[in-house]
């Protein structure tokens, strides 16, 4: 598409597309397939209702993270390439990933390989250390929010969302095994809140599900808060993996395994593939 420096310097319309096919819903609307026609690119077309949004609030948040998300340019994050809107909705113009949502594929496996789970942990915190370097946090890096693109790579896609469901509302509606404990305490918080959530995801993958799940939120609170991390006997997962999600699901903060040494720690660099994809 149009490479423009900013997303919106060009003004799109729905006369720019040949829409396809719905890929699904999201949370204020549907997402199609879409060519765009001078291009014959093949885009995501994500619709968004805004009276939906009125109601709940987000638009000054989906404008701040278009913003955000527009200046990204990494491989394993989502491309917004722009995005317009007409009397009802707002239209985002975004990167189609050809393989679909991770966490299909997750429930599909119900836990990933060591080698798998590696490969998309190192890709994802080389997403993380780009955004880091701009400043932006709060990927929300849970499975619902990770697309697989052609060559199989991850692209996190939660742009928008992540803001959303960060402040209140998340421990409202949304999960909350992802929460570090000083966004459970609503304390000050930093970039290192992605590591935290590196580290739920990567336990994840290995066993199918968050390492704090709990019935009730109020026990769920209490065992991230707890750090109450115990490793299940099955699937059997290695010491290794075990010893760096130890380093990342840390309290304190400041003392959380850096992005940095995540791709330096051996399970990393024994299992994950250099290319960040997964050859199986
Ligand atoms: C991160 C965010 C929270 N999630 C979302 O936005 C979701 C909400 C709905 C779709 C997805 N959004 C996107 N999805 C794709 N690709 C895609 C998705 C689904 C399939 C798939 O498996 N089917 C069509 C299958 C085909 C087989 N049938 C049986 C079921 C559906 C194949 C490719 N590219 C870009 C986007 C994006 F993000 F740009 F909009």
């Amino acid at each position: 598409l149009q490479a423009s420096s900013e997303a919106d310097k060009k003004r799109w319309t729905l006369n720019d597309f040949d829409i396809g096919k719905p890929l699904g819903r999201g949370k204020f609307g549907h997402v199609y397939l879409a060519r765009e026609k001078r291009s014959n690119h093949i885009v995501a077309l994500k619709v968004l209702f805004k009276n939906q949004l009125k109601q709940s609030q987000v638009e000054h948040q989906l404008r701040r993270e278009v913003e955000i998300q527009s200046h990204l340019r990494h491989p394993n994050i989502l491309r917004l390439y722009g995005y317009f809107y007409d009397q009802k909705r707002v239209y985002l113009i975004l990167e189609y990933a050809a393989k679909g949502e991770l966490y299909k594929e997750l429930q599909k496996c119900k836990y990933f390989s060591e080698r798998r789970a590696a490969t998309y942990v190192a890709s994802l915190a080389r997403a993380l250390i780009y955004c880091h370097g701009k400043h932006v946090i709060h990927r929300d890096i849970k499975p619902e929010n990770l697309l697989v693109g052609a060559q199989g790579e991850l692209k996190i896609a939660d742009f928008g969302w992540s803001v959303h469901t960060f402040n209140r509302r998340r421990t409202m509606c949304g999960t909350l095994d992802y929460l570090p404990p000083e966004m459970v305490e609503s304390v000050e918080h930093d970039a290192s809140v992605d590591i935290w959530s590196l580290g739920v995801l990567c336990f994840e993958f290995l066993y199918g599900m968050p390492p704090f799940e709990a019935k009730e939120h109020s026990d769920t609170y209490r065992r991230i808060v707890q750090v109450d991390l115990k490793f299940p006997a099955k699937p059997v997962v290695s010491s290794a993996a075990k010893d760096l999600i130890s380093q990342m699901l840390v309290k304190d903060s400041s003392q959380r395994l850096p992005l940095k040494k995540v791709l330096e720690h051996p399970w990393i660099v024994q299992n994950a593939d250099p290319s960040g994809i997964y050859k199986g």
